[in-house]
């Protein structure tokens, strides 16, 4: 490690004085203006980690949702998965270290995590459409070569979409080639593959518009739609030609103000959905013929699916553990009806994806997604090896159509993380093989009305909570006073937390009525 070097070099990206950040739930995220030494010292900690793993690593430089004027970066770990929460810790030290103190912190992190420095290190970077991004994706780079690791710049790329490339470049290739070509055409194939058998209905059935919150979604959709047009045809709204990223549109937006986003056409029933910023987030929602608007939220794409997956599951009789992962935000009336009718366990975790895909892995088929859309389908390889050798072997019609139909839907699903449009190419594939409307999905069970509300406090880390973040420990009297509110309306639930990603408490509420919902809130 040449630490003269380093120092130099971080003298082009200085640390502000007396800024401190802290690696979040979805990594840094603030104004971009106050990110390019953070994006050069994730340069750093990546050829580290890198070097650690004897492994490619990940580093994407997007703020999802967040206001276009903000940016962020996280690092992606070998399997495509969020970056262990060890070297969070790192992160933080190394983003707030004085300029003075950053070869000892190089070095302090070196040793704690064990680094062997004469082991190669390689990194990918991938970038959202920001007018920031690209600098500060320079940045990450400059970081990179300064520490003599190699590097990929894929450019622009969805956040899911590097998650792959990740996955791809650490299995030699078994999950996939690591290319954007490469990632067209192995869901493509399995998209086209497992749509073959469904009953050809209308167009209209075919076609889905898609907000692609004026962000990276739009590029890459375009680009691959031409992969799958025999089966689907998607009209690409908010592609970026003339809106502003995440203004009034995209998933986020769509999924907290209960509205359609603007720049969208809707006609009554027509099938819509949003993606968010860097499409690792998708919503479904329609108007139904008195104009009203209906969201499909995260909480019934689980419901689609695992109901969709234990048919063909049943029909290979092979036990394979089916079971569905939430948070605190899903609607009581999912979780309802994953546990009393579709009789599948479900687990609540804390907020944020990597809490869910651990939780996942426990299952041989982990089913995860927030509400607000976030989530996929984790295969353990134990069933992946099933499936596969089912696919194969069995000499019954019907039980390997079924096996086969698996393959074909673990190929689908971006194993590594939520990924907007392998979820959506997913869901469209069984609602046609189903033949089920927007509106028949939506009426698997119906939502409690609900809220979400943002609340600006001096120190949002006075409230600390426990049980999956559905109760408050601190401060005292809170929990108290929730449970005296909540035991007046039926059905109702509410809780409080500190966001990961905001500097913001997070109020959520639910009854069985708009009206009991508005008197408890
Ligand atoms: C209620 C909510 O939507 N929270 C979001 C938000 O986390 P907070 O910790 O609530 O700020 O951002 C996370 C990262 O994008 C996402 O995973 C999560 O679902
Ligand atoms: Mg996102």
């Amino acid at each position: 490690m040449d630490l003269d070097a380093v120092t130099k070099q971080s003298a082009l990206h200085a640390k502000p004085d007396g800024l401190t950040l802290q690696y979040g739930t979805a990594g840094f995220r603030t104004k971009a203006e106050h990110l390019d030494h953070v994006m050069f010292r994730m340069g750093l900690l990546a050829v580290l980690r890198s070097k650690q793993t004897k492994s490619t690593i990940g580093v994407m430089v997007t703020a999802s949702h967040n206001p276009e004027e903000d940016n962020g970066v996280k690092l992606v770990d070998p399997l495509g998965e969020m970056l262990a929460p060890s070297w969070e810790e790192h992160a933080t030290c190394l983003a707030n270290a004085e300029e003075q103190e950053l070869p000892r912190v190089l070095l302090d992190i070196s040793e704690k995590a064990a680094v062997n420095l004469h082991q190669d290190a390689f990194v990918v970077v991938g970038r959202d459409t920001r007018p920031s991004s690209e600098k500060l994706s320079q940045s990450v780079i400059d970081g990179v070569t300064v520490l003599g690791g190699q590097f990929h710049d894929y450019g622009l790329l969805t956040t899911p979409q590097l998650h792959y490339m990740v996955y791809c470049r650490n299995t030699s290739g078994r999950y996939g080639k690591a290319t954007i070509e490469g990632y067209y055409q192995k869901l493509s194939t399995a998209f086209v593959e497992l749509t073959k058998q469904a009953f050809c209905s209308g167009d209209d059935q075919r076609t889905l518009k898609v907000d692609c919150a004026n962000g990276i979604g739009a590029l890459k959709l375009r680009e691959m739609k031409h992969y799958f047009s025999q089966g689907l045809s998607v009209q690409l709204f908010n592609d970026g030609t003339e809106g502003k990223l995440n203004h009034l549109c995209g998933a986020d937006f769509v999924k907290s103000h209960q509205k359609p986003p603007q720049g969208i056409e809707m006609k009554s029933n027509e099938r819509c959905c949003s993606f968010d910023g860097d499409a690792d987030r998708i919503i479904y929602y329609y108007h139904d013929a008195d104009g009203q608007f209906h969201l499909v939220d995260g909480d019934k794409i689980a419901a689609l699916i695992s109901g969709f997956l234990k048919e063909p599951l049943l029909e290979i009789g092979d036990s394979l553990s089916l079971g569905v992962v939430q948070t605190a935000y899903a609607n009581g009336s999912s979780t309802r009806y994953l546990e009393e009718v579709m009789k599948v366990p479900v687990c609540c975790t804390k907020t944020g994806v990597k809490h869910l895909h651990h939780k996942a892995q426990e299952f041989d088929i982990g089913v995860y997604f927030e509400a607000n859309g976030h989530g996929t389908v984790l295969f353990s390889k134990a069933a992946e090896m099933k499936i596969k050798q089912l696919a194969e072997e069995l000499e019954e019609d019907k039980k390997r159509k079924a096996a086969k139909m698996l393959e074909n839907v673990i190929d689908l699903f971006n194993q590594a993380t939520g990924d907007a449009i392998s979820d959506m190419l997913v869901i469209e594939a069984i609602l046609a093989l189903k033949g089920l409307t927007v509106q028949q999905w939506d009426a698997l069970y119906t939502d409690l009305p609900n809220r979400q509300l943002k609340v600006k406090v001096a120190d949002r880390q006075v409230i600390s909570t426990t049980d999956a973040e559905r109760q408050a420990v601190k401060p005292p009297g809170l929990q108290e006073a929730i449970n005296e509110l909540v035991k007046k309306y039926r059905l109702s639930r509410a809780f409080v937390r500190p966001s990961g990603t905001e500097d913001i408490v997070r109020v959520y509420a639910e009854a069985d009525s708009q009206q009991s919902l508005q008197n408890s809130s």
